[in-house]
């Protein structure tokens, strides 16, 4: 526990950092901050390439946390995908097998690997679930719309449900939508603008990813939500079954919600915070508060703690 320097509202600050199971976007070890308040538990685990600036809101749907200032629920559970990393193909199968899930959304176009690695990957995901589930691919931003087009069509052979941030920009994700029958879920391009609520997606997707943190909390996520007019998927950014919570709090509260979510994620992480922790199932999670009563267990070192603590005085100078 530390004592120094606690931000107002906050009365206890607990570093945790926990291995990953299977790195996933070049991370291999996931850490972060819980922050107790009056109302519970909030996490602020910005990636370590977000600044000071950039990390304003992920602190913002922490302290909207620890102030328990949630809407209400709408509804008690929250069906998730398992998302699978880019794994070979066997890992893969396994991994959604293991799953309980009935969909799954699958990491494509990893540096370093190939179109006929994404395919396998894919085919062996469509095994495991069946013609029933359904299937969707995050490439991450990685294709110009040419290659994108190209391998959409490669790995639409199993049918894809959505194709998440395939291109870079705004203006690539409306040019590539033009030539491709998949539905196209914008994920960066809302969470890294600089005004989510003003970002113009009319012609640019189908499907919206909401994350709690970068979008500034559930509230804030809610208001994007309503900005767009458009079905949304509620995912998460790796954080542990306390920031878990916050996401299904904000897919607990969506008017509609069409698809499943991507929070299934604790499972991506070799332990946890919480002794209960927000794993799916039957494919759902359930709308539930997280006490993190492992936050001794997973103590981060003294040295990550010192670099957590800076980079939360930080934020809050900012
Ligand atoms: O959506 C999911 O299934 C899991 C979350 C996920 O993919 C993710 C997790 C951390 C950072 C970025 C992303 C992403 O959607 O690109
Ligand atoms: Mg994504």
């Amino acid at each position: 526990m530390i004592t120094a320097a606690l931000p107002p509202g906050i009365d206890e600050l607990a570093v945790w950092s926990v291995p990953m199971r299977t790195r996933f976007r070049g991370i291999d070890v996931r850490d972060g901050v819980l922050v107790r308040g009056p109302g519970g538990w909030g996490e602020f685990s910005p990636f370590w390439d977000y600044d000071a600036a950039e990390s304003r809101r992920w602190w913002a749907a922490a302290a909207e946390a620890a102030a328990g200032d949630w809407p209400p629920p709408v509804r008690d559970t929250v069906p998730v995908n398992v998302t699978v990393p880019a794994v070979d193909a066997e890992r893969a199968h396994a991994i959604v097998s293991a799953s309980g899930c009935r969909t799954a959304k699958v990491k494509v176009a990893e540096p370093g690997q190939t179109a006929a690695d994404d395919l396998a990957r894919v085919e062996a995901v469509r095994d495991a679930l069946g013609p029933d589930g359904a299937v969707r691919v995050d490439a991450n931003a990685a294709w110009d719309v040419d290659t994108a087009v190209v391998r959409i069509g490669q790995l639409d052979r199993v049918g894809l449900e959505y194709v998440e941030q395939p291109c870079a920009g705004l203006a690539e994700l409306a040019a590539l939508r033009r030539r491709v029958d998949v539905r196209v879920a914008a994920d960066e391009v809302v969470r890294r603008a600089a005004d989510p609520l003003a970002v113009d997606l009319r012609e640019a997707c189908d499907v919206v990813v909401l994350k709690v943190q970068p979008l500034g909390g559930v509230r804030a996520a809610l208001r994007v939500a309503e900005a767009h007019g458009l079905p949304c998927v509620v995912s998460s950014a790796l954080e542990s079954s306390v920031g878990i919570a916050a996401g299904v709090a904000l897919a607990a509260a969506l008017p509609e919600l069409p698809f499943a979510c991507g929070l299934a994620t604790v499972a991506l992480l070799a332990q946890d915070v919480s002794s209960a922790p927000l794993l799916p199932v039957d494919g759902a999670l359930p709308v539930r508060a997280v006490a993190p009563d492992r936050r001794a267990a997973v103590a981060a070192d003294d040295d990550v703690t010192a670099r957590w603590t800076g980079r939360l005085a930080a934020v809050l100078a900012a």
